[in-house]
């Protein structure tokens, strides 16, 4: 029998915590100082807004994104024996290995911006024991298939949102020179069918038909993605009755319900992750499809999260699109990434950073003696 959200929410009372408020002070004259650099006003585009919006998450008018930690959440999903996904289910954990000894892209991209990268294991049909810098945490060997059960139990939801949670913590109070705070938090996905999972609680999020969101994720051709939009549409159909809520556009169904009943272990650490950071005053930099399917999550629990958030990238997946209303900024960058991992966040760091850089250091048209515009001209 499955517990009803009221008495989740209660075992983690802290989702209800409130979301730290940005310093409107600190954000006010970042923005008049983006008004006094040498250059047009604006003409540095998102870069300038990113800058001023990292002045008011951290509270000074000269941001920084130096200090950086990733956390790689991974796990299995029942789905997958749906024929979902174009790869086997075995790739997880085998992954998951390949995080452990440095060979995957965020592997790289950690090292390539100095981010020390820890992975949590949720729960992977072949365990993934003893292995450097991944945190085993075994929730169940996989979710349950959510053709037929709610892929997770309340409390394994709980769990697996508590986990999210401990590894802000974790990045917070892991870092080497204590005096130095986090700047971004990194968070990304490994799970082979997540994909499946994240269009699942999308259509039910933004009340849009399956068939209208699924995607190849991994590489499926057109007929499997077909056969992806279809599974979802009878999974949706056989939970029904305990999806009240969700039926229309502006659905106000209960996004905990949607993530116990289609998500994955590591989408709900994700959205766990999301609202810590959230409570904490970390700025979370979000990868991809299932990453923002998990911040939108995190967004419908409460909405003031969207502050704290920078999108990375557009993900190549075509549903990426669709999640986008929202949220306080639009993604950063589009490269046609697809891959997960918090790569595409990982590949965004260095913007950040040059975004600060060109926020803090250049001149002013004052400093520089370089005339500015004139106000209005009026028309003759
Ligand atoms: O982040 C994205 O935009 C993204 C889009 C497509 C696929 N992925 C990755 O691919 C895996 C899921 O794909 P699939 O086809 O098995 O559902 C999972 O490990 C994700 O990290 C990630
Ligand atoms: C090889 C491979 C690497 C991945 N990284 C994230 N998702 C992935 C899916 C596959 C299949």
């Amino acid at each position: 029998m499955n517990m009803r959200p009221t008495e989740l929410t209660t075992a983690s009372d802290w989702l209800n915590k409130p979301v730290k408020a940005l310093d409107s002070i600190a954000m006010y004259a970042a923005e008049e100082r983006q008004k006094q650099l040498t250059k047009p006003a604006g003409s540095l585009g998102k870069l300038e807004k990113v800058a001023i919006r990292l002045a008011g998450m951290q509270g000074r008018v000269f941001p920084r994104a130096d200090k950086v930690c990733i956390a790689v959440f991974a796990a299995d999903h029942g789905i997958a024996a749906e024929g979902v996904s174009a790869f086997p289910q075995a790739v997880t954990a085998e992954m998951i290995r390949n995080f452990a000894r440095g060979g995957a892209a965020i592997c790289v991209a950690a090292r390539f911006i100095a981010a020390p990268l820890a992975v949590y294991n949720l729960g992977t049909v072949s365990p993934t024991e003893g292995l450097p810098n991944v945190i085993n945490h075994q929730i169940a060997p996989q979710t349950a298939n959510f053709l037929y059960h709610p892929s997770m139990t309340p409390a394994q939801l709980t769990t697996a949102m508590d986990i999210g949670r401990s590894a802000v913590g974790d990045a917070l109070t892991q870092q080497a020179d204590k005096a130095q705070r986090l700047d971004l938090f990194v968070a990304g996905e490994m799970g082979i069918a997540n994909t499946t999972s994240a269009t699942a609680i999308a259509s039910l999020l933004l009340s849009i038909a399956p068939e209208k969101l699924a995607g190849p994720g991994t590489g499926l051709d057109a007929s499997g993605v077909s056969h992806k939009a279809m599974i979802i549409t009878r999974a949706i159909e056989f939970h029904r009755s305990e999806l009240k809520g969700f039926e229309q556009k502006g659905s106000i169904g209960d996004p905990l319900i949607a993530l116990q009943y289609f998500g994955g272990f590591e989408i709900a650490a994700l959205t766990g992750a999301y609202l810590a950071c959230a409570q904490e005053g970390v700025t979370a930099v979000v990868d991809g499809f299932i990453c923002t399917v998990a911040a939108l999550l995190a967004c419908r629990i409460n909405p003031q999260a969207a502050d704290w958030l920078i999108l990375s990238h557009s993900s190549a997946e075509p549903a990426y699109a669709m999640l986008l209303d929202g949220f306080v900024s639009q993604p950063l960058l589009n490269l046609e990434l697809r891959l997960g991992e918090g790569s595409g966040a990982a590949i965004a760091v260095p913007l950040i950073r040059l975004a600060c850089a060109l926020h803090n250091e250049m001149a002013t048209f004052e400093e520089a003696a370089v005339s500015a515009a004139v106000s209005t001209i009026e028309a003759t």
